[in-house]
């Protein structure tokens, strides 16, 4: 059995800025992992995303594959995705339909797919207002986590990585029966996020578990606890880089529980031209920069053409 474990509440809206950014600064060198509480985004809405998430991934395969992955957007079938490819399986237990930035943000918006509305009337809409809501909380809390590392507020607005930053909403849903298999199953492999932030939220069902000493072995899985109304948040590759592995971008996964599962996650990246460079604050002579300057649409490009290299 897997031990629990604790993670720090953060609160969004907390007038002491300076306590908060402290409490963000601690968790994310120690796990890379918190809760965030009065992000905004209301239940009623988050329930309305579960409702609609259900009703497009309960359609039959043929009407969902007419969406299929194009432009790291849209739908992606049961086992198409290895987010650990090294694992040696099929691939993950997992469906998912991806969203990217909205027309009314950013030139490549169009991009997106979305469902016919004479068969999911109100999907596209429900799902827009719920990309800008959490990418609203996001915004908000990357200063905090510039606070967090001891910059200005703004810092990473003003390196560009906030000026229509290439944000994706990923519907996820686990099928609850296994496959009887020889192999094991994962629902995602192990991994970690590619950008600055990810925010999740789950239908409550568990099977979340983090790693946090990726190269010890064997290696120990904590399962993280859904928390009603809270976002959980996880510092991603960029942001670990940025930082120099101060911010630790943490190894996570989702074991089949024999449950049916739906989560949404959001992956909030930088803007595609945003250098993403090691701070000044996390180097030093005898800390010299891990990893060179690189352009994150670049990293990401990169990133997703392994997972879907199968
Ligand atoms: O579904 C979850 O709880 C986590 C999903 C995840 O880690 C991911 O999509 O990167
Ligand atoms: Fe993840």
């Amino acid at each position: 059995m897997a031990e629990s474990l604790q993670l720090p509440i953060i609160d969004l809206i907390s007038p002491d800025r300076v306590s908060t950014a402290r409490a963000i600064r601690q968790a994310c060198v120690e796990v890379g992992f918190f809760y965030l509480i009065n992000h905004g985004v209301e239940e009623k809405l988050f329930k309305k995303v579960l409702e609609h998430s259900k009703t497009y991934f309960s359609l039959p395969v043929e009407e969902k594959m007419k969406l299929v992955r194009r432009n790291n957007r849209g739908y992606t079938p049961l086992y198409a995705e290895n987010l650990d490819p090294s694992s040696g399986t099929q691939g993950d237990s997992k469906e998912s339909f991806y969203i990217g930035p909205l027309e009314d943000s950013t030139a490549v918006g169009t991009l997106n797919q979305w469902p016919a509305v004479e068969i999911l009337p109100c999907w596209r809409s429900i799902m827009e207002d719920y990309y800008k809501r959490v990418l609203d909380a996001g915004i908000r809390l990357i200063s905090l986590i510039a606070l967090a590392l001891e910059l200005d507020e703004d810092f990473f607005h003003k390196a560009g990585a906030c000026d229509s930053p290439n944000a994706f909403l990923r519907l996820l849903h686990y099928p609850g029966e296994l496959q009887l298999s020889e192999q094991v199953v994962y629902g995602a492999s192990a991994h970690s996020d590619y950008g600055m932030l990810t925010l999740l939220a789950t239908d409550g069902v568990g099977g979340l578990q983090v790693c946090r000493e990726k190269f010890k072995r064997p290696q120990i899985w904590e399962d993280v606890h859904h928390l009603s109304g809270t976002f959980i948040v996880n510092i991603g590759d960029m942001m670990e880089r940025w930082t120099n592995c101060l911010f630790r971008s943490t190894l996570h996964r989702v074991m089949p529980t024999g449950q049916e599962r739906f989560s949404m996650a959001f992956f909030l990246e930088p803007n595609p031209d945003c250098v993403v460079e090691c701070l000044k604050s996390c180097c030093s002579d005898s800390s010299p920069p891990r990893y060179p300057p690189i352009r994150a649409g670049d990293y990401l490009e990169e990133r997703l053409k392994v997972t879907y290299a199968a």
